[in-house]
């Protein structure tokens, strides 16, 4: 880890592209040698980008930029985002400040231990086939270990199995399914392709064992041995806003966090402040969102009720605290980490993470951007923060170029509508003006 100087990034909003670079590289967060890619816009090359994906026939960018004020586990980040959405990143940044006063982010990782399944049909006689299986379970192993033999040679590999049944159902009827968990290590990779290799590799063992027909063998999403849990506490009076006191905020936070515990059209969209973050993150560093999204809602939903991913509660001294628990089965290798010129920036501006360090900044940037946004439900209302940084966009959306940008913003947030329809008046009127 090398010393970062923070102050180099101080007012980093206020100051130009080209000087946030400059500060940036000051700052020791980016080595000289990688200025060059930042300067050329992370430029996805024509022959990388038709490699990647099938029919392509162009590339489509999104902003990139950096949540500051990271303390995690006691180490600074500067923690890179790829984003449409205006005030995710200043909300993120916000809070990183705020609880960096009070130790920041303490995080926790689970054991990386991901799941490919086998779906089984028409066996006909399924507890016979259980025994089968788990007398034969180092064989299975051996044979899933065989089609990948690098990934055991790297120290990972299969490593248990588990079994499930699942009965017929009358009313979706559904057929009887007997289904096999293989437990696997795939070290700092996602592990998608090294899963499915294996999982198809094993299913005519399995066939033969349980006399039944394979449906199919495929990673589960549902990462749940693969958990990163975030927490973080801070003092009443550090919430003080406005008129409301700091055990108003903290009594108002946690009173949210009980909503959207109970009710789900809550749940979803406190959630989905959680997911402003955490896939500006994944999708920065390279990792697939879709996996990341589809495990937090589905362990979202674990009790069987769609709930907040996160919570926050008063401590017995008064303090607020709160915790974000959710799978995140990410990578620092596989995929197109290695070669795309935003992924790349992305390891190197976080010191080249291990995987599971990974996990811990993005579980924290999560719990930031929750708190971020709840806070300013209770208080102030989502729209005077959101809308003012989102009055660009809708001088950009009403044709604004140039310096109508910033004037048509300004004239937006002084103005009682902040619509499109608003700004391309404004915007008639500075043209008209000129
Ligand atoms: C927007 C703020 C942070 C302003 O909040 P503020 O209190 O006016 O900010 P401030 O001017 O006091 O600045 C505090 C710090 O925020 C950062 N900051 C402040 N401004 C900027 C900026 N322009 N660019 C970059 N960083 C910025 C920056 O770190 C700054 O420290 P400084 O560097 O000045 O010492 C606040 O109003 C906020 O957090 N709002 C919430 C915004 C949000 O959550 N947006 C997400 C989109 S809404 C949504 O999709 C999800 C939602 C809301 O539905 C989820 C849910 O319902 O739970
Ligand atoms: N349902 C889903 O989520 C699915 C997702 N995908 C996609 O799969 C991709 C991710 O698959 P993934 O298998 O992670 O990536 P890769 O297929 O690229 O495999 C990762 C490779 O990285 C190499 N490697 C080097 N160092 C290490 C290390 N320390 N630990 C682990 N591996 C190492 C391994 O090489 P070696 O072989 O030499 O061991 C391994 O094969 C993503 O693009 C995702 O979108 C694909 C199918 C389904």
């Amino acid at each position: 880890m090398t010393f970062k100087n923070l102050n180099e990034l101080s007012k980093f909003y206020k100051k130009k592209r080209s000087e946030r670079i400059t500060s940036l590289e000051k700052s020791g967060f980016l080595k000289n040698d990688w200025k060059e890619s930042l300067e050329n816009n992370l430029h996805l090359s024509e022959e990388i980008a038709d490699s990647m994906i099938e029919n392509q026939i162009g590339t489509y960018q999104l902003p990139y930029g950096l949540a500051l004020n990271f303390l995690i586990d006691g180490e600074d980040f500067a923690v890179p985002m790829a984003t449409e959405e205006p005030s995710v990143i200043a909300a993120a940044s916000s809070a990183a400040k705020l609880f960096r006063e009070y130790g920041g982010f303490q995080t926790a990782v689970t054991e990386r231990m991901m799941i490919g399944q086998a779906i089984i049909t028409n066996v006909p006689d399924p507890e016979k086939a259980i025994a089968l299986l788990e007398e034969n379970e180092i064989d299975i192993i051996q044979k899933a270990n065989q089609a990948h033999p690098s990934i055991v040679k790297r120290g990972g590999g299969a490593e248990s199995i588990r079994i499930r049944e699942i009965e017929a159902d009358q009313e979706y009827q559904t057929p009887h399914f007997l289904i096999v968990h293989l437990q696997i290590e795939t070290l700092e990779a996602m592990g998608a392709n090294i899963i499915n290799t294996m999982m198809e590799a094993i299913l005519p063992f399995l066939e033969e064992l349980t006399k039944g027909k394979a449906l199919m063998g495929i990673l589960s999403n549902y990462a749940t041995e693969c958990l990163a849990t975030a927490s973080c506490r801070i003092p009443c009076e550090a919430l003080k806003k406005g008129s409301l006191s700091g055990e108003d905020v903290r009594d108002l936070i946690v009173l949210a966090s009980k909503a959207a515990t109970i009710d789900p059209y809550r749940a979803v969209t406190h959630n989905k402040g959680i997911m402003n973050g955490v896939d500006a993150v994944v999708l920065a560093s390279g990792n697939d969102w879709r996996a990341m999204e589809a495990g937090a809602h589905a362990y979202a939903s674990r009790s069987g009720q769609y709930r907040a991913l996160s919570s926050w509660q008063a401590a017995s001294n008064g303090d607020l605290v709160g915790e974000l628990t959710l799978p995140l089965p990410v990578g620092t290798v596989g995929g197109s980490i290695s070669f795309h010129p935003g992924a790349k920036m992305t390891h190197h501006l976080l010191d080249n993470p291990d995987a599971e360090k990974l996990e811990s900044i993005i579980v924290a940037v999560g719990l930031a951007q929750n708190f971020s946004a709840i806070r300013a439900l209770v208080t102030e209302g989502i729209q005077k923060g959101h809308m003012s940084l989102h009055a660009r966009s809708l001088a950009i959306s009403a044709g604004a170029q140039g310096d109508e940008i910033e004037k048509t913003s300004q004239l937006l947030k002084e103005s009682k509508h902040m619509n499109l329809a608003q700004a391309n008046d404004l915007l008639n009127e500075i043209r008209k003006k000129q």
